[in-house]
């Protein structure tokens, strides 16, 4: 199954959104987001191997999530859910159904997965308070995670959650505990396991395959919707847990210029999504009406 948006139009209308050297401080506005030293637990942000109550069962994650995906997985999974029959749904409802779920992949936040996408989405407005394309991207950016729900598949958690990465060419070093790739089976398959796989130079993100999860759900389901998004905010949807290339710079040789410049803005965004994961819960009935009056903004 996948979802179709209420009046199916994401956008809000609109032009590309390009940084143009000069323009970066213009656009920063310092509201007052505070990237704060250590998460709820103590500990500095995705710090896989502190010893913390949430260490081991995140490593069992990561251990299970390198077995099972790998290119006839990613291959299954986009025919699947690329063209099944639809559930659907509007905006708002993804974001109550994601209530009841917690992502065990990651090792700073173990709140509701809603908190998540209005802490993210309220950091970004402190300090761009006229991006509303960037405000709305942050509230949606983690739907995809819907997929867990009964309603989409019930998916297990390897399945939808975690840092994502290219398969069909070797594993990057830098991928979080690399080092259970042992048990893919692509990871001695000779046609696979090179540094460019199946793909050429510079092909352009567009054209690899990344392990299958909520990225590329909720960019297949907003690409599906027609939405006037800019393609900034569609890069942000699709390639936000791919660390390995935006925190680390892996992968960067399949890029094109087109990922080059969406890259910059993803770099941005990640700061939010990534340093606003905290114990402070917001009052989501008191944010509730602007973001229904950007979803609103949305429609026809
Ligand atoms: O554990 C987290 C979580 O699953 C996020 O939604 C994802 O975007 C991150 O990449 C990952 O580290
Ligand atoms: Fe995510
Ligand atoms: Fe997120």
């Amino acid at each position: 199954m996948t979802i179709i948006f209420e009046n199916a139009r994401l956008g809000l209308g609109v032009e590309e959104k390009k940084i143009n050297s000069g323009d970066q401080e213009e656009l920063v506005l310092d509201g007052g987001f505070l990237v704060p030293e250590t998460n709820s637990f103590g500990h500095t942000f995705r710090d896989y191997n502190a010893e913390s109550e949430r260490q081991e069962s995140v490593e069992e994650f990561y251990h299970i999530q390198h077995i099972h995906q790998s290119v006839d997985f990613v291959k299954k999974m986009r025919a699947e859910y690329g063209s099944l029959n639809r559930v659907e749904m509007s905006i708002w409802e993804c974001c109550e159904l994601l209530n009841e779920f917690r992502d065990e992949s990651d090792p700073d936040l173990d709140e509701p997965q809603i908190e998540h996408l209005l802490q993210t989405a309220e950091a970004i407005r402190k300090d761009y308070p006229n991006e509303d394309w960037l405000h709305l991207t942050g509230l949606i950016h983690d739907l995809g995670k819907v997929l867990l729900h009964h309603s989409f598949g019930a998916l297990p958690q390897w399945a939808v959650v975690g840092d994502t990465f290219p398969v069909g060419c070797a594993f990057d070093e830098s991928i979080i505990h690399h080092k259970y790739f042992k048990g893919n089976p692509d990871y001695n398959n000779p046609a696979y396991n090179t540094k460019l796989g199946i793909y050429s130079k510079g092909c352009g993100l567009d054209n690899v395959l990344m392990s299958w999860g909520h990225d590329d759900y909720m960019y297949l389901v907003a690409k599906e919707s027609k939405t006037t998004l800019p393609s900034a905010a569609l890069f942000i949807i699709r390639y936000h847990s791919f660390y390995p290339l935006h925190k680390s710079g892996a992968y960067t040789h399949l890029m094109n210029e087109d990922d080059k410049e969406n890259l910059k803005w993803l770099h941005i965004f990640n700061k939010y999504d990534l340093y606003s994961k905290s114990k402070i819960r917001i009052d989501v009935e008191k944010v509730k009406p602007y973001y229904l009056s950007l979803i609103e903004k949305v429609k026809n």
